[in-house]
């Protein structure tokens, strides 16, 4: 079912110097900033190539990150993202296999203009497991 490693996400408190660090401690470029209020989050992406690497900040009052940070106030590893041909079946094979899909269960829209949906990270190793259609 999975494929590609879409991203891996770091949720930060503070993304302007999650920015710096990643743009003048290691090289990488960044992409523009994009506010996603239905997410709750504002993320730059760093595109390495073969994957890409997701900083995230809360947006809004009810961030689903919010609690994360207040856990790890200096940010840390939030999820990973893998690839999957058809996000509705995935969802469909998971849901009778007992695991817990987060939200409505309906895939919203994320960064990459693509449907994702969000696992629960006690039924994967302890890992938040997003999937994204591609
Ligand atoms: C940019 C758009 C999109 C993209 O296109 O890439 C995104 O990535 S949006 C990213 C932000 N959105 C989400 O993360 C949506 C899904 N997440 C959630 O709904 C919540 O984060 C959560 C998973 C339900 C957790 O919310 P929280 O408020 O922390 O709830 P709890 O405190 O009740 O946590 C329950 C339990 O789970 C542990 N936990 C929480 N977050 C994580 C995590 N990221 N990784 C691993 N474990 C996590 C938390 O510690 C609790 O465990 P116990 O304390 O042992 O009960
Ligand atoms: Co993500």
């Amino acid at each position: 079912m999975i494929g590609k490693l879409n991203h891996v996400a770091i949720a930060v408190p503070d993304l302007e110097a999650a920015c710096i660090t990643y743009r003048d401690a290691l090289g990488a470029s960044l992409s523009q900033r994009q506010e996603l209020p239905e997410h709750g989050v504002t993320v730059v992406f760093i595109d390495l190539g073969n994957t890409k690497v997701e900083l995230l900040e809360p947006l809004g009052e009810n961030s689903p990150i919010a609690q994360f940070l207040e856990r790890n106030p200096t940010g840390g590893m939030h999820h990973i993202c893998y690839e999957v041909p058809d996000i509705r079946s995935a969802r469909d094979r998971l849901l009778a296999e007992g695991a817990r899909v987060l939200g409505d269960g309906e895939p919203k829209i994320g960064a990459h203009g693509k449907p994702v949906l969000f696992l629960h990270p006690k039924d994967f190793c302890g890992t938040l497991v997003e999937l994204e259609e591609v």
